[in-house]
């Protein structure tokens, strides 16, 4: 199976794949944009994306990609611990950086860190950490810096320079398996760590007490939310969509009749599964 990936080699999300689909055919893509491409026109039969950093939260562009593209749904949720290295190419040193290059996710993540020891040098957004640290590698005439992962470092023969810097010793980012499946993703070799159901949902109108309907529909059946983000809707200021986890099948949603009552209050509820969330190494 063709599973593509926010790329390239030793991007987080590739280290989330490999644990996730050890036997399948892994194929780096340059954007988040791009793996929901490659899973819309069937190129591959799955993608792994970014979804959220516990230090720098949700990554919007995920999120908008699920919203535009009603017929991509989720089939797993997966934790992976994330540790990142400023690096540098080998034959130059420290004091030579004049740029630092890396995700900007990364950037974020390490943003005091970076701040408070190379506060002068400016950050430059990559498509990825990986992609940052390949830059690099190629590139010894200019002095520049990448954030990156361990793996990166090894595998573009790049010297690490200052470790660990994220700005919080816990640091975790969630990423998703999408496809057009509707499969529920399984694997007995990873732990998982509950059982989870997304949806969008996006209210007729701004009207008072809106969102407060929408949350009570879950309140009063008591099932626990586990997230909930707004994202504006790109139609003006003030309107949103909302992502929302319900912990739990969507037999019970369905069971308990909750989206009958969503629907009674003209909520558009986009089902994005009923899946496992499963924890990975770093
Ligand atoms: O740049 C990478 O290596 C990625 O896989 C992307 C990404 C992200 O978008 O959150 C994944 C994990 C880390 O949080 C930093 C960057």
């Amino acid at each position: 199976m063709k599973i593509a990936f926010l790329g390239p080699h030793a991007s987080f999300t590739q280290l989330a794949t490999a644990q996730l689909f050890p036997n399948d055919e892994l194929l780096p893509q340059s954007s988040i944009l791009d793996c929901f491409s490659a899973v819309e026109n069937g190129d591959v039969a799955k993608a792994v994306v970014p979804l959220e950093n516990s230090i720098e939260g949700t990554v919007s562009m995920t999120l908008d990609y699920l919203y535009k593209t009603p017929s991509i749904k989720i089939e797993a949720e997966a934790v992976m611990p994330i540790a990142h290295h400023l690096m540098i190419h080998p034959d130059n040193s420290i004091e030579d950086i004049e740029k630092i290059y890396s995700h900007p996710q990364a950037l974020a993540q390490s943003f005091h860190f970076l701040d408070t020891h190379y506060k002068d040098i400016p950050k430059q957004d990559f498509s990825s950490t990986a992609a940052a640290a390949k830059y690099v590698s190629e590139n010894k005439d200019i002095k520049i810096a990448a954030v990156a992962n361990q793996y990166a470092a090894n595998l573009y023969g790049l010297k690490i320079i200052n470790r660990n810097i994220q700005d919080f010793e816990q640091n975790h980012t969630r990423f998703i398996i999408i496809s057009k499946l509707q499969n529920k993703y399984e694997n007995e070799d990873l732990q998982t760590l509950g059982e989870k159901s997304g949806m969008l949902i996006t209210l007729p109108e701004d009207h008072p007490g809106g969102l407060h309907q929408v949350l009570s529909v879950f309140a009063w059946r008591k099932m626990n939310l586990s997230k909930i983000e707004s994202r504006t809707l790109k139609t003006g200021l003030g309107n949103y969509f909302f992502f929302i986890n319900v912990e739990g099948s969507w037999n019970d949603i369905l069971h308990g009749n909750a989206l009958k009552e969503l629907e009674s209050i003209n909520a558009d509820v986009d089902f994005l599964g009923n899946y496992k969330e499963f924890l990975l190494e770093s």
